[in-house]
């Protein structure tokens, strides 16, 4: 099966994003991101724009060695100048040169003919490749622009050296169905294109920016532009991984591959969305929060028996651990009864009926329902597990200048037993000195805190998990006092522990 190169250019149309500017250090490190990821090609910027975007196009030229590293450049020779001086240092470097081709661009921005549009694209294509092989030519605006004046201009300047031709949807017009059509047109008037890499470059205005990537690659589109999360000029560029999970959940009726490393996607959208602060909407396709996420009680049971019932592709495909059950009010029977067992909680069907009546009403009147939420509920109707360990005291001493420590004291068997440790900060000592104290070999697998109340009097809510011989063992504490609240969780815990070594 062939694969379609994908070209990125998160650094360059990416950066156009409203808030999403990144300096150099983040560019080098989101361009080894990229090749770690398997893109064919880095656009990694527009070298003339800034001296800041000239040093890091050079950088990122010098940082990767598998992509081919390409630089935009006007239809101008000081552009072409500047993006040679950027990639030459590439292992491949390209000069990727455009000018707007539709009537509307020619008349009023460029305020040229269409024949000295021609002129310029053949000469300034011709001047690129007395320094660089690979040149790529965009007839910017191509999808408003007539098909058969493109056929002339493509003709034209594969002639002066051009290897890649884009036809770019700029404003994001075109549909699937006109885009092919237009994509055909073209390939059927220029006799050289045959020879080269077609190029397509997609925007979101209608937000058909992928659906039509995918429709010119039926038309004999070779090379994809695009960029990680979408981000990009307006409404952003055609998305990567959606592109990218499109081709490879759907290789049976669209018959390529790519050369991505789709395990990679979504610490590459993630680096992206801590470098520039901008989150991905919750609902995008394949790296949005809920992309994994089943919420409704059909879905989750149709799941808990068999992912592929509402999964067409794994979280695990690209690079998440797992799916996400997420209660709430459209939850079902299955899927609470498979979190209580999660958690650790065998309940008898009547004790599951109760607590299932209940975790509805919650659910109807909080947004979330956490964990902490479920165990509240349930804590009253398990046997009441005995409080071998128990809370007599504590201190502990932390600043920015000291190693925290903390001296824990428990009551166990009616008689007092303290230890102390130090630690990364107040809590993770106290952990540390309880442990010592009752020695169950587990490991912290999760803590977590978050307020059960508002205001300024909230409590805060502790949740501890120990792990041992694979079973979980969660423990909860509630107390003004977050240390507090931890240290009584993690005594919860252990309560539990021994509850269960000992039965
Ligand atoms: C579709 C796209 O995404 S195109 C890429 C868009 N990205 C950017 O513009 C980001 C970087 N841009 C910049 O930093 C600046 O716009 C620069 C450095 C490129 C140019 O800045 P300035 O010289 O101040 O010009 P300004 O941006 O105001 O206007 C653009 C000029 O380029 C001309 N121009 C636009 N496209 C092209 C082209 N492809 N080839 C030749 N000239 C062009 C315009 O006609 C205009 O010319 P004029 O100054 O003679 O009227
Ligand atoms: C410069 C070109 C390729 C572009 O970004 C566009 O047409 O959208
Ligand atoms: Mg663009």
């Amino acid at each position: 099966m062939k694969n379609i190169k994908i070209f990125d250019t998160t650094l360059r149309d990416g950066e156009q994003s409203p808030g999403c500017s990144m300096n150099i250090y983040e560019k080098i490190e989101m361009a080894k991101q990229l090749e770690r990821l398997g893109v064919d090609i880095i656009e990694a910027g527009f070298a003339i724009a800034s001296k800041g975007d000239f040093k890091s196009v050079n950088a990122i030229a010098k940082n990767v060695s598998t992509p081919i590293v390409a630089s935009l450049a006007r239809a101008l020779p000081k552009d072409i100048d500047c993006a040679w001086e950027a990639v030459k240092d590439a292992k491949r470097p390209r000069i990727h040169t455009f000018i707007a081709t539709s009537p509307i661009h020619m008349k009023y921005k460029l305020k040229k003919t269409p024949e000295e549009v021609i002129e310029d694209a053949v000469n300034m294509v011709k001047y690129a490749k007395k320094y660089c092989e690979d040149i790529e030519f965009s007839a910017e605006d191509a999808t408003r622009s007539n098909p058969l004046f493109l056929a002339e201009i493509f003709e034209k300047v594969i002639k002066a050296g051009a290897t890649v031709i884009n036809i770019p949807d700029t404003v994001g017009y075109t549909t699937p169905d006109e885009y092919y059509n237009f994509l055909t047109r073209i390939k059927e008037n220029t006799p050289s294109i045959h020879k080269i890499d077609i190029s397509v470059h997609c925007h979101n205005d209608l937000g058909l920016a992928v659906a039509n990537s995918i429709a010119a690659m039926r038309a004999g589109a070779t090379q994809i532009e695009c960029t990680v999360n979408g981000i990009g000029e307006r409404a952003g560029n055609a998305a990567l991984e959606e592109i990218v999970m499109a081709i490879n959940t759907r290789k049976d009726i669209l018959k390529y591959g790519t050369g991505i490393n789709t395990k990679e996607i979504m610490k590459t959208s993630r680096l992206l969305t801590n470098i520039t602060g901008v989150e991905v909407q919750p609902n995008k396709a394949i790296v949005g929060e809920n992309a994994f996420a089943h919420e409704s009680g059909i879905h989750q049971h149709g799941v808990l028996e068999e992912r592929s019932t509402y999964e067409i592709m794994t979280p695990e495909s690209v690079g998440l651990n797992t799916n996400k059950m997420v209660l709430g009010k459209h939850s079902g029977r299955h899927a609470f009864i498979d979190r209580l067992k999660t958690l650790g909680y065998e309940l008898s069907d009547n004790e599951v009926k109760e607590a299932f009546e209940e975790f509805k009403k919650l659910a109807d009147k909080k947004k979330n329902v956490y964990d902490g939420d479920i165990e509240a509920i349930v804590s009253k109707r398990v046997t009441h597990i005995p409080n071998v360990y128990e809370l007599h005291k504590f201190v502990t001493n932390s600043g920015n200048t000291i190693t925290s420590t903390a001296s824990v004291t428990l009551n166990f068997e009616d008689k007092n037993i303290g230890d102390i440790s130090d630690g990364d900060g107040p809590i993770d000592a106290a952990f540390k000195a309880i442990e010592k104290i009752v020695n169950t070999k587990a490991t912290l697998e999760d803590y977590n805190l978050h307020s059960v109340t508002e205001g300024k009097d909230a409590q805060g809510e502790a949740i501890v998990k120990l792990k041992k011989n694979e079973n979980i063992f969660t423990g909860r504490g509630i107390s003004t006092d977050v240390v507090e609240a931890s240290i009584k969780a993690y005594i919860n815990a252990v309560n539990k522990l021994v509850y269960e070594e000992r039965n």
